[in-house]
């Protein structure tokens, strides 16, 4: 059950894992405009403090520059303050927790309504990262087949020309991906035997989309999907 802060507001928390291109952000994406949750990606808080130079984000790029992911430490002191800060709203939280130990503390500090796992074929994801381009300064994501920007090769907002990130080659993606099955796996379990996590798993965002729309419709109040979606715009 969504937690009740009073009589008038309840508060719904989620949390979308999945392995590099499985969709995450263009889910998430779609369920924060469908459901009003505020999107919270884990990778562009890194990017802002990183631009901003904060004490976290200069750590953080240290790490990110090789190639590494963050300490669980870096990532759980970046996070939680701002989920914290968050009392009043409803979110959707991409990319954060990767590990057991960032699991556990986003558990002691708050209350997940639900896990949504994506579960998508290595040669389907292959296929969809070697066409994503991203605009960098922001994170906007787009896909040379899936969504295409307006201009080739330049970001629809800023006019700025689009990146390919050496990650995203499959030579490097097949490390990324064993690298993801290891640490996601025991996250998932404890998600699992919460009875929050939902799977799904299919080659299409557009097929898959359906059933989490009719997921979240059943778990979220149409009357606090109307709030969050009025005070998020
Ligand atoms: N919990 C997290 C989230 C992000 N990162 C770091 O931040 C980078 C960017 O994160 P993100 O934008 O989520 O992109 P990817 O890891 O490339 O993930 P995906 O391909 O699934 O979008 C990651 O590569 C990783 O170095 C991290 O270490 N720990
Ligand atoms: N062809 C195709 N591309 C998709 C589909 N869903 C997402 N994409 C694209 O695949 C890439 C990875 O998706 P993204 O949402 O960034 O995944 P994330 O890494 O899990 O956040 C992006 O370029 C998306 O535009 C789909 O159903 N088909």
């Amino acid at each position: 059950m969504a937690q009740k802060l009073d009589d008038t507001k309840l508060l719904f928390r989620a949390v979308i894992m999945g392995p590099p291109g499985s969709g995450k952000g263009t889910i998430s994406e779609r369920i924060a405009r469908g459901f009003g949750l505020q999107h919270l990606s884990s990778g562009d808080f890194l990017r802002e403090n990183i631009a901003s130079n904060t004490e976290a984000g200069v750590l953080a790029k240290t790490y990110i520059e090789k190639g590494l992911l963050v300490p669980d430490h870096v990532m759980t002191r970046l996070l939680l303050p701002r989920l914290e800060e968050m009392t009043c709203h409803s979110w959707l939280l991409d990319g954060f927790p990767r590990t057991l130990a960032q699991a556990e503390a986003l558990n002691s500090s708050c209350e997940l309504d639900l896990v949504i796992s994506l579960n998508i074929p290595l040669e389907t994801l292959k296929e969809r990262l070697s066409h994503r381009w991203i605009h960098q300064a922001s994170g906007r994501v787009y896909n040379m087949c899936f969504n295409p920007p307006r201009v080739q090769g330049v970001d629809d907002i800023t006019g700025e020309p689009l990146i390919q990130q050496d990650d995203d080659k499959p030579e490097a993606l097949v490390a990324r991906l064993r690298h993801y099955k290891d640490v996601a796996k025991p996250v998932i379990d404890v998600y699992k035997a919460k009875g929050i996590l939902h799977t799904f798993s299919d080659t299409d965002t557009d097929r898959i989309w359906p059933y989490i729309s009719s997921l979240l419709s059943a778990k979220i109040p149409t009357d606090i999907a109307d709030a969050q979606r009025a005070s998020t715009h």
